[in-house]
């Protein structure tokens, strides 16, 4: 579960990203967070994930008081939470199966566990034939299919995903949300920052819309509710 009360977060310069929210998300809910461009959602999400801290109010996910958290136990956290990104950020270099073995050889888990996981988000994506290629050899859908199968290849209880089709065209978002959507009906909650009305007014889920740093509506089977 995720629960924010009262959070407020100033960047240094003096922009005051969020302005008092309040919410709580339960374990396997599906939310989309939509609204303006700068209202503040990316900023939402990474305090979830300890990538920026507030200036005030309290983040509790799955029980732990993220801000109180030691830095030392920052990445023990976070492999509790998969994060995908807009523009993919694979290693370049590295192939597909490196990319995703990377997040798991971090913890120490061994090369017959590593093989067997790795293999495993990558069936779940749909992308085992493409082990070797490295990312530039991949069209967007697949890098950023590549970027869910590492998201979760830790089995986090919760995925973040910041405009994951933001970079993709209609048939290839289709493919990513119902990756999403797969993930999320195994019981992973997700967070999901999206422009896209197409997506948000089809694929009905929970919605949070966000204006000038608050939340200004939340509802469960919404709309989008901006014109495009
Ligand atoms: N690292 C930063 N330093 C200073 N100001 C920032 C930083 N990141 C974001 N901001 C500012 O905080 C506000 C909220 O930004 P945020 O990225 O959370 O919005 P957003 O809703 O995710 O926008 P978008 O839809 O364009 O991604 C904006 O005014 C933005 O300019």
């Amino acid at each position: 579960m995720i629960e924010m009360q009262d959070v407020f977060m100033t960047y240094p310069n003096g922009v005051v990203a969020l302005n008092g929210i309040s919410v709580k998300i339960e374990q396997g809910e599906f939310v989309y967070i939509v609204g303006h461009s700068g209202a503040g959602k990316s900023t939402f999400t990474k305090l979830m994930f300890r990538e920026e801290v507030p200036m005030k109010g309290t983040i509790t996910v799955n029980n732990k008081d993220v801000s109180k958290l030691k830095w030392k136990d920052v990445p023990y956290f976070r492999r509790s939470i998969g994060v995908v990104y807009q523009d993919f950020r694979l290693l370049p270099k590295l192939t597909v199966y490196e990319n995703i073995a990377f997040a798991l050889e971090v913890i120490e888990e061994s090369p017959k566990n590593i093989r067997a996981r790795v293999m495993k988000v990558l069936d779940q994506v749909g992308l085992k034939n493409k082990a070797r290629f490295i990312p530039d050899e991949l069209s967007g859908g697949e890098q950023q299919r590549v970027a869910i199968a590492r998201a979760i290849v830790n089995r986090p209880s919760i995925l973040i995903a910041d405009e994951p089709t933001g970079n993709l065209d209609p048939d290839t978002s289709w493919e990513i949300m119902r990756i999403l959507e797969e993930i999320n009906a195994s019981g992973t909650t997700i967070i999901m920052a999206t422009h896209s009305k197409e997506i948000v007014d089809t694929v009905r889920k929970r919605v949070i819309a966000m204006e000038d740093g608050t939340i200004v509506r939340d509802e469960h089977r919404g709309e989008y509710g901006y014109e495009v």
